[in-house]
């Protein structure tokens, strides 16, 4: 049975509105984790609720914590988080998040048991034998390459050098419970540049907010010391990444979008939707109300290396096929390695449309041409479906294909898209 098809709303007026998002997907999954590692019972404040950190937080419980999650409401919830001793026999679903099937796998090599690990269909496509590979130099019996694999602890940690490229996720899931190990971790990245640099220094910055110490002082090298992981209250930010779509709409209509809370300083890539919105002929700017973006209904083209904020990429993609010049995006050769083959999808679609895109070695290039309506598939993929409901903005007759897939990081989606735009038509 295919998936229901959603028709993309066309704005047929500017959008005026102040979107709140709920919190970040990295942050949630970050401090859930650290929480139930930590040397006491801790909260979790603000946290997203959706599939990839409702897994999460199922895959904590699996392993030994204790979740109770408390002030549901559309900003998010609460997490009491109290650690337990980490138990094995566990069979953890980590559907298709990144941050599940990445992060939860060290921390399951602290149990003295086996800790089996699958995912959805395409979660059995994504990378994981770096991490994997190294978990086993550290001393972890692992079964398997990818998923479905299997992991027995204990590990006692010490030296252990990766290729990164593929993924920043396999040194943040390694760095985010090395304190645990007993001589804790020195993880030496030797390769390609790492993607994705921002959610390094985000897992960096979180564990030092929890007690940890990190030493990163050395290109290239990462040494967590032996410790606890002390216990606290943690507040989660709003999902920058997840902003990008309803900012998108203020270009692309011509009106203006302010999305509360954005944070002074942030370590989360979505930051830098400031300049790249900006270069795309956006003015951005801070005001009492939260980040305010006011567009004119015209996108610039951009050339754009988004390595280091390589899940932007299909929102500026979006921006792109409607731009009015055309654009080269580079760096994000392994976003064929996400939640699908990026590269290839956002091809397809906005080829699919009438529109003129092609990959290259690591990137896309867009030139502008009138797109038509149609089919926009999304692959499973939450930042595809946004993408499609972006370019329905512009033109008439785009439906997304399962646009509830968006559930992955921000199940409102839908809900949130139609207030955005009663206002504006
Ligand atoms: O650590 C994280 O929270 C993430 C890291 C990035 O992964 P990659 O390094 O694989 O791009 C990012 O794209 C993903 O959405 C979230
Ligand atoms: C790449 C992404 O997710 P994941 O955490 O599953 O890797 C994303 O959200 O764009």
């Amino acid at each position: 049975m295919s998936a229901p098809l959603w028709p993309a709303p066309t704005a047929s007026a500017p959008v005026h509105a102040t979107v709140s998002l709920p919190g970040s997907k990295s942050v949630t999954n970050r401090a859930l984790l650290l929480a139930a590692l930590a040397d006491g019972p801790g909260v979790v404040r603000l946290a997203l609720r959706s599939r990839d950190s409702d897994l999460m937080a199922d895959a904590l419980r699996a392993l030994g914590a204790t979740m109770t999650s408390s002030n549901e409401s559309p900003s998010g919830s609460d997490w009491a988080v109290t650690p337990g001793p980490v138990v094995g026999g566990a069979r953890i679903d980590v559907g298709l998040a990144g941050t599940v099937m990445r992060f939860v796998p060290p921390m399951a090599a602290l149990a003295d048991g086996v800790v089996s690990f699958d995912g959805d269909p395409h979660a059995r496509k994504r990378p994981m034998g770096t991490i994997l590979a190294a978990l086993r130099a550290l001393g972890a019996e692992v079964r398997g390459d990818a998923l479905p694999f299997t992991v027995r602890g204990p590990l006692s940690g010490g030296e252990v050098t990766l290729d990164a490229s593929g993924s920043s996720q396999f040194l943040s899931g390694l760095l985010l419970t090395a304190a645990r190990f007993d001589k804790g971790v020195t993880v030496r990245h030797a390769g390609p540049p790492i993607p994705s640099q921002p959610h390094i220094l985000m897992t960096v910055a979180m564990l030092r907010e929890f007690g940890v110490q990190v030493d990163d002082s050395e290109p290239d090298v990462w040494r967590v010391e032996p410790g606890p992981i002390r216990a606290r209250e943690f507040t989660v930010e709003p999902d920058l990444s997840n902003a990008a779509p309803f900012l998108s709409a203020a270009m692309v209509t011509g009106g203006s979008v302010t999305v509360p809370g954005w944070p002074a300083e942030t370590t989360q890539p979505g930051d830098q939707l400031r300049q790249l919105l900006t270069d795309m002929g956006a003015s951005v700017e801070r005001t009492p109300d939260g980040l305010r973006v006011t567009g004119t209904g015209r996108v610039s083209g951009i050339e754009a290396d988004l390595r280091d904020v390589a899940e932007l990429t299909p929102t500026i993609a979006a921006l792109a096929a409607l731009a009015d010049s055309p654009s080269r995006i580079s760096g994000v050769a392994h976003i064929r390695g996400h939640e699908t083959d990026r590269l290839a999808a956002l091809v397809a679609e906005i080829n699919g449309l009438g529109g003129d895109a092609n990959e290259t070695d690591d990137g896309l290039e867009i030139r502008p041409r009138p797109l038509r309506g149609g089919v926009f598939h999304s692959y499973a993929d939450h930042r595809m479906a946004t993408a499609g409901a972006v370019i329905g903005l512009a033109v008439p007759g785009v439906e997304v294909e399962d646009i509830a897939t968006t559930g992955k990081t921000l199940p409102e989606f839908a809900s949130m898209w139609a207030d955005m735009l009663r206002g504006a038509r």
